[in-house]
């Protein structure tokens, strides 16, 4: 006999999500199912809207995991959630609509890396969101350009790829910290918060070159030279500044003790005090400039 579905807290289970949300168009679609873009019937609000077929039991805990941790948080630099409702076998998960989309797109629509004064703000406000999850408990284990998503104001919002959970180092990215790559999650060092840093380290790279270190190696270099290598560095250092260098040596330290920590970094010259979102307005009005110019 079938055992009952379990009941979730944070999931609807009695209302047809289409009663509420109106799907104005697909988004993207991904490994996990596809993402819509969504508009509530009632009070207007955009979102972007997840829907993933038929999960078993055991997928659903997976991505009920996802919604409770998404629920519980509450900060401007994370997708809030809006909705989550189970209907028809159907799994659909509403977060708030970012309209600049996501880094990597914008890099790729405007064919050029960021500037420095951009890189600045989104990195600052990377570290706030990064700090709230740790200090939350809680790791995020994708940080990449293609999870920072952009608001109209220049704000950015850290959401995960449909890679999220733990992503076992057999398929490694250019931006997996040394201590996983080692698979050095014993005890004693466990696959700690430390290796958000490292991957925000390697974002930040990306963001400014367009591209992650290592990407024209095939998988298997990739964990060999993370492993082996000295920390990767910026190509053209004389274009950046001391500061975002010696930012980059501290979030890209082999060792994760020595890594520093959100909260240390925040303390950092190349994030501290700055508040001003415009370098980033400007990044979302050129790449959507481009889109709206179509
Ligand atoms: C192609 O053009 C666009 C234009 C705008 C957007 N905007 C947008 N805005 C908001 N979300 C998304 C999105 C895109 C692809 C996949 N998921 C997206 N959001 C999303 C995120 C989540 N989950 C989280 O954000 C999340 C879950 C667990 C933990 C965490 C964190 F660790 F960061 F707190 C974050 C769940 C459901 C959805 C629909 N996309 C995307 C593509």
């Amino acid at each position: 006999k079938k055992k009952p579905p379990r009941r979730y807290e944070h999931v609807k289970r009695d209302v047809d999500p289409e009663e509420a949300w109106l799907v104005l168009g697909e988004l993207g679609d991904g490994a996990f199912g596809k993402v819509f873009k969504a508009q509530n019937k009632v009070t207007g609000a955009l979102a972007a809207a997840k829907v993933i077929e038929a999960p078993g039991e055991e997928e659903l805990e997976d991505y009920v995991m996802e919604i409770e941790i998404l629920a519980c948080c509450d900060h401007p630099n994370i997708t809030k959630l809006l909705d989550a409702l189970y209907w028809n076998g159907r799994l659909w998960i509403l977060v708030e609509f970012c309209p600049g989309g996501a880094v990597d797109a914008a890099i790729l629509e405007l064919e050029k890396g960021l500037t420095e004064e951009q890189i600045r703000v989104a990195c600052k406000q990377l570290l706030l969101a990064l700090q709230y999850l740790h200090g939350c408990k809680i790791i995020h284990r994708d940080v990449k350009a293609g999870n920072v998503l952009l608001t109209l104001d220049g704000d950015v919002k850290l959401a995960p790829g449909p890679g999220w959970a733990a992503p076992s180092p057999l398929s490694p990215t250019p931006r997996m910290a040394p201590e996983v790559v080692q698979c050095e999650t014993s005890k004693e060092s466990p696959y700690g918060y430390k290796a958000d840093i490292w991957s925000l380290g390697i974002t930040l790279i990306e963001m400014a070159e367009m591209e992650p270190p290592y990407h024209e190696l095939n998988p298997l270099r990739v964990l060999l030279k993370i492993a082996k290598s000295q920390p990767p560095t910026l190509r053209h250092p004389k274009r950046w500044s001391e500061d975002f260098k010696d930012f980059l040596r501290k979030s890209l330290e082999k060792s994760p003790e020595a890594r520093w920590s959100a909260s240390q970094l925040l303390q950092h010259p190349f994030v501290a005090g700055i508040s001003d979102k415009r370098p980033l307005r400007q990044l979302v009005a050129e790449a959507r400039a481009d889109v709206l110019e179509e």
